[in-house]
Parts: structure tokens; C-alpha cells; sequence
């Protein structure tokens, strides 16, 4: 098949990887995160809701974070836990509104997951790995209580971040074309 040529923006969403292990010490810049930001938040969001809010935790305070939330493990699974979370770099925790009604739960999710893959490609390009996360402890109330969540918000996800050693191997996608039909009007 005769190969077209790539726009950069297609290019860059085929290539970017979730990156979830060989992160680098290197910090973290909380300035470019916010440039990132304030870039990936042009998502579209339904009567600009703009349903989400972002905690950082520098690359400073992730050692006391991941003993922080480790603590929300049982016992048996402190140790490994607190590895586990200090191997990003740093994180960027998604918090988003928690609506009454299913339409708009369903709108703000799909406005974070759209601001979310915004973010992770402007990440990419800039070489910041990252991955999100729904590990069972964005559910946990008591993690949600540490973290000054309100009654009326949830976590979306964590996003582990950090520059990294390799990027990782990519899996293929199924062509479009087979998950592909054509409306047919029956009239
Ligand atoms: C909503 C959502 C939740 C995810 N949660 C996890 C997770 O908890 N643990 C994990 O290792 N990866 C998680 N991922 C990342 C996927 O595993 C990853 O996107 C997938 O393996 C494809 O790899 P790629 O992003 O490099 O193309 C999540 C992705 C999405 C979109």
C-alpha cells in the first residue's frame, strides 16, 4: 500500500506511548506542567464545564506522598507500595466533578479523557513520559479524604510522569475498517 505521509499531529498520536516504568530522577518542572495544561484544556467540555482541577506532587514531595499513600494499603503491601510509588518522577492527579445526572457524568468524563489525551500528547512531544492510572486507591474514600477531595468531586486518575531512559514498544490498533459499517437508510 502506497505510504502517506504522516501530519505531524497524526504522527504524534501514533508514537506517543504510555510509560510506565525506567523513569529518570530528573525532576519534574511544575512550570512546564502548567504550560501543558494550559494547553491541554482547550478540550472540548460540554457548556464549558471545564469539570476538572489537577494536584501536583512535585518531584520533591514524592517521597513523602508515596509513604503517604502506601499507608492506605494493608500492612503486608506497605513496602512494595511505597517502591511502587516512587518510581514516577512525579504525578499530576486528575480530580473532576462528580454530577448528579448520567448525561452529565458522562459529558465532564468524556471532556477529562479528552483534556487528559491532550496532555499526554503535549507531553510526549516534549519528551515527559506519562501514564494514567486507575489503580483501586483513586476509589479509596480515604485517599480521597487525604488528598482534600469534596463530596462532589472524584478522581479521574493518576497520571505518573517523569522523563524517561526508553520509550516503550507500541502495540498495533485494529484498522478502522473493521470496526466500520455504513448506514444504510431503510425507508
Ligand atoms: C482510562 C484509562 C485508564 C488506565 N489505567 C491504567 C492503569 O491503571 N494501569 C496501567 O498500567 N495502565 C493504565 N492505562 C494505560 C493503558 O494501559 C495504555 O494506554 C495501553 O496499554 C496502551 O498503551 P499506549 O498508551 O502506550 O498506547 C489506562 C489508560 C486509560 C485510557
Amino acid at each position: 500500500m502506497e505510504q502517506v505521509k504522516k501530519s505531524q499531529l497524526a504522527q504524534i498520536i501514533r508514537e506517543r506511548r504510555s510509560v510506565k516504568t525506567g523513569y529518570k530522577d530528573d525532576p519534574v518542572p511544575q512550570e512546564l506542567v502548567l504550560e501543558l495544561l494550559n494547553d491541554a484544556v482547550y478540550a472540548p467540555t460540554h457548556k464549558l464545564r471545564e469539570p476538572w482541577r489537577f494536584i501536583f506532587v512535585p518531584t520533591d514531595a514524592k517521597p513523602f506522598f508515596a509513604i503517604e499513600m502506601a499507608q492506605h494499603y494493608p500492612d503486608e503491601m506497605f513496602e512494595y507500595r511505597v517502591k511502587y510509588f516512587n518510581e514516577p518522577a512525579a504525578y499530576l492527579i486528575v480530580v473532576m466533578t462528580d454530577a448528579e445526572n448520567e448525561k452529565q457524568r458522562d459529558e465532564d468524563y468524556g471532556a477529562v479523557c479528552s483534556m487528559i489525551q491532550n496532555f499526554q500528547l503535549l507531553a510526549w512531544e516534549r519528551g515527559l513520559g506519562s501514564v494514567w492510572k486507575t489503580n483501586p486507591h483513586i476509589y479509596d474514600p480515604n485517599v480521597k479524604e487525604a488528598l482534600g477531595l469534596q463530596p462532589d468531586e472524584k478522581i479521574a486518575g493518576f497520571l505518573h510522569l517523569g522523563f524517561f531512559h526508553e520509550a516503550p514498544e507500541g502495540q498495533p490498533r485494529t484498522p478502522a475498517e473493521e470496526k466500520f459499517t455504513v448506514y444504510k437508510p431503510r425507508l
